[in-house]
């Protein structure tokens, strides 16, 4: 039977937004040396004392549409490798990595701000990199501000001027008004004052109920029980576990000690 158009849609509709697969990401340590080392590997005309270490060691997973994912494990475990290589910033060594639809980060928000702009100038500059035309910023400009909270005098400052409070809410108020499917969050309620941080967590929540896909990176359990349905536990840059968030919360979480 021919497929109608109404079925193949809903076909398209299930492909996953993110699909890791086989992944490993590998960085050179360059070893530090005593002085005496340094000066004998001079001599012996040794390079550079380096070794390869395996951030992340053969990494898979998908996430469907409208999922919300979180990534917990210890520091160092590969979490934020893991969004780098999502957000595009950073390639893997092997295995690849594939996204569906806009993908807007929330990673170093306003790190694409240029210092010598103005606030009004960056907004553009930020947005056009996330992808959205002038007409969209248009659109949503004077949203944009509002939610930054940036006083309109403060528009036509340079950045450079700019608290590092100022320049992160602005960043992440371009980011949560772009035309975006996936949301890759960083950390990100480490943004601005308590108030603030309020409200991009109620944002956040607004983007998730629309049904953007969200893939979150935090050490702050609260949170991503409140955002996300799904955790993965990464331990040295592997899986360890993949399931409810719940679950996954557990097995991070701190072991009390006996009495
Ligand atoms: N650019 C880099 N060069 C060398 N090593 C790196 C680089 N980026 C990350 N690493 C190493 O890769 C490992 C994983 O780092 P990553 O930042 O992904 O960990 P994380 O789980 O996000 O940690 P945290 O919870 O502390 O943020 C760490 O051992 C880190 O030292």
């Amino acid at each position: 039977m021919p497929k109608t158009s109404d079925a193949s849609a809903a076909a398209v509709d299930t492909k996953p937004a993110i699909i890791l697969h086989e992944v490993v990401k590998e960085f050179r340590i360059k070893h530090a040396r005593s002085l005496k080392e340094s000066f004998v590997s001079l001599f012996r005309r040794n390079g550079p004392a380096t070794d390869d270490f395996r951030a992340l060691d053969g990494v898979s997973f998908e996430v469907g549409r409208g999922e919300s994912l979180a990534v917990l494990g210890r520091n160092g475990s590969g979490k934020s490798t893991t969004l780098k290589l999502i957000s595009g910033v950073m390639l893997p060594d092997e295995g690849w990595v594939r996204t569906r639809g806009r993908v807007a980060g929330l990673l170093e928000v306003g790190a694409g701000f240029h210092p010598d702009l103005t606030g009004r100038d960056n907004i553009y500059l930020n947005a056009a990199i996330l992808g959205m035309s002038k007409q969209e910023t248009d659109d949503r400009f004077d949203e944009i501000v509002e939610f930054s909270g940036i006083e309109q005098k403060f528009l036509e400052t340079e950045v450079k001027r700019y608290s590092s409070g100022m320049r992160s809410r602005l960043g992440f108020a371009v980011a949560v008004h772009t035309e975006l499917d996936v949301l890759l969050v960083d950390e990100v309620l480490s943004v601005g004052d308590a108030a603030f941080r309020a409200k991009c967590n109620e944002k956040i929540l607004e983007l998730r109920d629309q049904g953007k896909t969200m893939f979150v990176v935090s050490h702050n359990i609260r949170t991503v029980k409140a955002l996300c349905e799904r955790g993965i536990v990464l331990e040295r840059g592997k899986v360890v576990f993949d399931g409810p968030i719940d679950e996954a919360a557990k097995l991070v979480a701190p072991k009390r000690p006996r009495r």
